[in-house]
């Protein structure tokens, strides 16, 4: 039975973490085995301030960080293979065509610009692996998952053709004995145009070939043992979670642990698809487990902080009510500029809705607000959801902050701090 990897931008950051990425694959000697790799540490941010250069047409700006991209990358390379060695060649191709492909759509709109381009850090960081990893022992066969991930031209954000992708999957070779060593994050539409999944989209691009192989497994190696109730860098105290049931994964990954893509758990659920999350630090370090099993969902309550948050109050001009009719006009809007809400908030004669600060989205966004209603924006928030809540926790939570909105349920609440009273390392009350 297939088993499906997936390796995200810190696994590999470096040579050393490459050396150790091949040592531990050298453990796994099962086939059929699909590694699905991200791009080295911080290259994706690093290709969407190119892209940014390149469209602002400063060329020495753009040069610089052509420049700087392909030296990180040359760096590892020799550092792994020696001077000269490697796959050079295929390295100094990608390279010319990604600044070949930069020159051609700068004055393309910015989505198929990005498509066009913002692979490359996959593109090149799965060479490097794959000829480490056939170097060292491990026989690997590099597969472009342009060729197995078919999806629509929604620049992005594409979608899945899930027939197509299926036939394409059915022609991988599993049965050769090699490891088959893929790009997460990126498909191509059936005319062969790159297309990106959303960022951070390489666990889902694992779940959407361990969903057509029909595979036994998925596993997400992480630079944490699993998942915690909160994130263990801003929790003091998070503790490990050994078992969630998809859904309540869905729930996290969707309110913004940033640990999963929220895609991951549908594709993985419909095949009843176990995910395990392990720590490629410590292999041997207990897991976590996702699955259909819902037991142990409620065991733990858990916290999630958006940090950055912008708070937009709209209010109708008239004294109307915020009845359907303008829920629907105001949502409607965020739709039209692609903005998510992260919390909505609803009173009757105002709407409260917490948005992710990305200026090219809530400018357009603000502007057509307060073309028709009062709107009032508030920066430099802190956004807690709070899965499983007690009244006593939400009431320690909430002490000495003030509260600027506030939703909640059974399931879930979420309270809207200032982020200047809230502290950089939290901790869970008792
Ligand atoms: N609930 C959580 N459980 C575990 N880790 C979490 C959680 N929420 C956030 N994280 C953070 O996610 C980080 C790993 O994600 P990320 O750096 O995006 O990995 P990758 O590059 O492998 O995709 C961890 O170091 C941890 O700080
Ligand atoms: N490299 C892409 C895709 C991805 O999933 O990366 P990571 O697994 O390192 O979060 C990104 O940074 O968005």
């Amino acid at each position: 039975m297939t088993r499906v990897f997936k390796f995200g931008g810190a696994s590999i950051q470096d040579a050393a973490a490459i050396r150790h990425l091949g040592e531990l694959l050298a453990g796994f000697p099962d086939r059929p085995l699909v590694v699905v790799v991200s791009a080295m540490g911080k290259t994706t941010n690093a290709l969407e301030a190119l892209i940014a250069a390149a469209r602002e047409g400063d060329e020495a700006d753009y040069r610089r960080r052509l420049e700087a991209l392909r030296q990180a990358h040359l760096t590892v390379m020799t550092e792994l293979f020696g001077e000269g060695g490697g796959p050079a060649a295929r390295v100094a191709a990608l390279f010319d065509e990604l600044d070949a492909r930069h020159r051609q759509y700068r004055d393309a709109s910015y989505p198929l610009h990005y498509d066009q381009t913002i692979g490359y850090g996959e593109l090149l960081s799965t060479t490097l692996v794959a000829a480490w990893l056939d170097a060292t022992g491990v026989a690997t066969t590099w597969c472009d998952a342009r060729e197995l991930v078919v999806t629509d031209a929604c620049h992005q954000a594409a979608n899945v053709d899930w027939a197509a992708t299926a036939r394409r999957v059915a022609d991988l070779p599993l049965e050769d004995g090699r490891l088959l060593l893929t790009q997460g994050f990126i498909g191509a539409t059936p005319t062969g145009a790159m297309s990106s999944l959303g960022r951070e989209g390489s666990d889902f691009s694992a779940a959407i070939l361990a969903h057509c192989l029909g595979a036994e497994e998925v596993v997400i190696w992480k630079d944490v043992p699993g998942l915690f109730n909160a994130d263990p860098r801003r929790f003091d105290n998070a503790v490990p979670l050994a078992h969630l049931s998809y859904a309540e994964a869905v729930e996290l990954a969707w309110h913004g642990a940033k640990v999963i893509h929220p895609k991951t758990l549908g594709p993985l659920q419909q095949k009843a698809i176990p995910l395990t999350v392990r720590s490629f630090l410590e292999p041997g370090a207990p897991s976590s487990t996702i699955d259909a099993e819902t037991r142990h969902d409620a065991a733990h309550p858990a916290f999630i902080l958006r940090d950055d948050q912008v708070l937009l109050e709209v209010t109708p001009r008239d004294f109307a009510f915020m009845d359907e009719a303008r829920l629907h006009d105001i949502l409607g809007r965020l739709v039209d500029v692609g903005l998510h809400a992260n919390l909505i908030d609803s009173e009757a004669m105002r709407l409260r809705l917490c948005v992710d600060p990305k200026p090219e989205k809530l400018d357009p966004l603000a502007d057509s607000l307060a073309a028709d209603y009062r709107l009032d924006r508030h920066e430099g928030l802190t956004l807690l959801t709070v899965r499983h809540p007690t009244p006593a926790l939400l009431e320690a939570l909430a002490e000495g902050r003030e509260v600027l909105a506030e939703r909640g349920n059974a399931g879930t609440a979420q309270r809207l701090f200032r982020g200047d009273q809230c502290p950089e390392t939290w901790h869970i009350p008792d």
